[in-house]
């Protein structure tokens, strides 16, 4: 299928983060309301927010955060920043979006952790009246956080799911806090009941993806450790845990040396229920279109095998029996014409 076939097909994302996929617009219009000064051309504005091509690992592709976390310190910038997000989601036909950020990065302005994620659900629904799209919101919790942190943001937070908020997940440092050191929080989360998926596997630590699973989280985000793991591969499909996979951010943090370490095609062998995503489509500089189009390239990917994925979605999204049903009918619809 040619680049504007792929860009048309409907989609779904369950794995996008709001601060690492603002546009340069929206930063250039956040960073104005700060006063704060940003270079002119959008060339130079681009090397400040993308992840740099040569980044040595995870730790090195997050310190890209730090450039937008400054906007993203009131209701209203976290509102537009969402909406933005949606926006450019919806104009690549993307059906279903989970879009999510740390409450605790965006408190230092005042807002308290419920009051950011508010804003964000104000930004999602604003967007859904504009656009052809359900969009929804997960919160995460910091792996280099304390516990205790981690703890408040999920209390703080319960009481909005299922108004916007569907669930929570855990990002963040993984190589010197790993899943065993979260556990506490993990236990919280859950126990207040909020659905879980869980960053595991971006540090050639498979460990940390068979911890998750062991601790019952349904969805794993990356997962990329366990290409040469068969055992583990097992396990994902026995326990039919989602992957969510995102293959440019896998090349550039490293956690994919290259595309033999990428899981794809052996968690795809295995029957695993994986899902194509973004990660962050600006410091990953790229779009849902831009990775079906790398996986057709590389992999051979085709409609059936993406129809496949968007259901692997659709079922692993943390919305309700009729919402899911509702998206499966659209997308059979959508792909109707390329089986
Ligand atoms: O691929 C990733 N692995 C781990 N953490 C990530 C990744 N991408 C983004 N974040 C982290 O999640 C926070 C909330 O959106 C971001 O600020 C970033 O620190
Ligand atoms: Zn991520």
């Amino acid at each position: 299928m040619d680049f504007d076939t792929l860009h048309a097909l409907g989609k779904t994302e369950l794995h996008c983060h709001l601060d690492g996929s603002l546009s340069l617009r929206c930063i250039r219009q956040l960073a104005k309301m700060i006063n704060r000064p940003l270079p002119a051309s959008d060339d130079a504005l681009r090397q400040l927010v993308q992840a740099p091509a040569d980044s040595e690992n995870l730790a090195d592709y997050l310190k890209t955060f730090d450039f937008v976390a400054p906007l993203l310190q009131t209701k209203k910038a976290l509102q537009l920043a969402a909406f933005d997000v949606v926006a450019q989601a919806a104009e690549e036909n993307v059906r279903y979006i989970e879009i999510r950020f740390a409450p605790a990065f965006s408190i230092s302005g005042g807002l308290s952790l419920s009051e950011a994620t508010e804003a964000v659900i104000e930004g999602l629904h604003q967007a859904m009246t504009k656009f052809d799209i359900v969009a929804k919101a997960l919160v995460c919790g910091m792996r280099q956080l304390p516990n205790a942190d981690n703890q408040a943001m999920f209390r703080a937070n319960a009481a909005l799911l299922g108004n916007g908020l569907v669930g929570g997940d855990f990002a963040g440092n993984e190589a010197d806090f790993p899943t065993s050191v979260c556990a506490p929080a993990i236990k919280t989360a859950q126990a207040l009941g909020v659905p879980l998926t869980f960053h595991a596997g971006e540090c050639h630590c498979p460990q940390n993806i068979a911890e998750a699973i062991f601790l019952g989280i349904p969805r794993i985000g990356h997962a990329t450790a366990c290409f040469d793991q068969p055992d583990l591969i097992q396990k994902i499909v026995q326990t039919h845990t989602t992957i969510e996979l995102c293959l440019t951010s896998n090349l550039q943090t490293k956690a994919a040396r290259s595309l033999d370490e990428f899981p794809y095609q052996a968690l795809k062998a295995a029957g695993a229920a994986i899902t194509i995503n973004t990660d962050n489509r600006t410091v990953s500089n790229t779009t849902l279109t831009h990775e079906y189009e790398l996986y057709q390239t590389y992999f051979k990917t085709t409609a059936a095998d993406f129809l496949a994925f968007n259901l692997n979605a659709i079922n692993a999204a943390f919305i309700s029996e009729p919402a899911k049903q509702t998206l499966r009918n659209r997308l059979q619809q959508d792909y109707a014409a390329f089986l």
